[in-house]
């Protein structure tokens, strides 16, 4: 092809490229139309109603059901039936459940309703508006937090002295554990929980990861253990003993830690303080730290179906905590040889989380 034949395809795929671009730079600048509108859905019990109806609902069931506007109502199931959130028959005109919206209801074991308020919170929305000073401010010592810009304190010391927002992030979490890592876990390691007659949840949140556990191993006895202002609401569950404490200064003793989602809150000297303690509370030649965490893909042949909410996951911290992150391969190998385990292993799971046994 002669030079001219080259720049007129140069020019074709630069167009063709320009033109994608116009369309995907939509979802940058627009990103949080979606978390809305679906924080707008799980408010207006819009997924709830649809299932005590048990079957589709026309448009003026569902907005006489919802006392809400038959005309906005519309807009936004239309807006949500593009994405796979419900479906509609347009022969009976009627919306139903996909499965994705199955997970919108408020309550029941499949809602992902508390995660979605929680992230959508104005709480946990205001410090994202902070990450860019603080990216400068901490390219020196003692930069602040974005969390701590928006509210004065930090996350956990904000969930202490606000018991609805605290309510919030347990039943959040405990959101993710029930209706992904749990089942990932189990499903792909079952099998390191064997011989463990005493577990300890460090950071365990509200006890719901521990009441899933006992319940799949009745053999173990769990101590779900957090932070007082945590486990004095907490509700209890058969085979799980609640103890409030201070992972940084002890973890109670067991034959076996597990730790889930909380070792990335934190920077690394705080990890290896949380690690050793944990490494304190279990046999020497016996006792392992089951870590449940995140880890960052960092070669090529590592990407996965996976890899982008990971690094979703890591920017969160970044807003939600700013020492914390998510770590590779690399950075948990450096992080458990500090704190003194003698090796470990990574096994990867259905979900996002892998699940790391340190040994000492
Ligand atoms: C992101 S949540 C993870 C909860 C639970 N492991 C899960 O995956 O659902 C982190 C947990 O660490 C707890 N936590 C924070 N600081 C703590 C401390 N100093 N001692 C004990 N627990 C703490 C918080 O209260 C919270 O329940
Ligand atoms: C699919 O499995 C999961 C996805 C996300 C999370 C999760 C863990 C956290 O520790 C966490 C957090 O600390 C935070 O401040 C936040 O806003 C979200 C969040 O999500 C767990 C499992």
């Amino acid at each position: 092809m002669d030079d001219t034949g080259n720049k007129e395809s140069n020019k074709l795929k630069i167009e063709e490229e320009n033109s994608d671009i116009k369309v995907q730079v939509w979802k940058y600048i627009f990103g949080f139309v979606e978390m809305a509108v679906v924080k707008c859905a799980i408010e207006l019990k819009i997924g709830d109603v649809i299932e005590s109806h048990g079957d589709s609902m026309t448009l003026s069931q569902l907005s006489s059901s919802l006392s809400c506007s038959p005309l906005l109502l519309h807009r936004i199931l239309r807006f949500l039936v593009h994405r796979g959130i419900f479906k509609e028959e347009k022969s009976s005109k009627s919306y139903s459940h996909t499965p994705m919206s199955r997970l919108l209801t408020t309550t029941g074991p499949n809602s992902m309703a508390p995660i979605h308020l929680l992230e959508s919170s104005p709480v946990m929305i205001a410090p994202w508006h902070n990450l860019s000073a603080c990216v400068k401010a901490n390219g020196h010592e003692n930069g602040s937090q974005p969390f701590e810009m928006a509210h004065g304190m930090d996350l956990w010391t904000y969930a202490a002295a606000n018991p609805s927002h605290s309510s919030l992030l347990n039943e959040g979490m405990a959101c993710f554990a029930r209706l992904f890592i749990l089942p990932a876990v189990l499903e792909r390691c079952g099998e390191i929980f064997d011989g463990v007659g005493c577990l300890v949840d460090v950071g365990g949140g509200n006890g719901t990861c521990l009441s899933i556990l006992v319940k799949a191993c009745p053999w173990i006895k769990g101590i779900n253990f957090d932070l007082p202002h945590v486990v004095s609401v907490s509700k209890e569950y058969e085979g799980v003993q609640h103890v409030g404490g201070d992972m940084f200064d002890s973890v109670p003793k067991a034959d076996a830690a597990f730790i889930m989602e909380v070792l990335h809150d934190w920077d690394d000297e705080e990890c290896i303080k949380i690690l050793r303690n944990c490494k304190e509370a279990i046999p020497e030649k016996t006792g392992k730290v089951i870590i449940v965490e995140i880890v960052i893909d960092e070669k090529e042949d590592q990407i996965s179906k996976y890899s982008d909410v990971k690094l979703r996951m890591d920017m969160i911290m970044m807003a939600h905590t700013i020492k914390g992150k998510e770590r590779t391969n690399e950075e948990w190998a450096n992080l458990l040889q500090k704190a003194g385990f003698s090796y470990y292993t990574i096994t990867p799971t259905t979900t996002i989380q892998s699940v790391i046994q340190a040994f000492p």
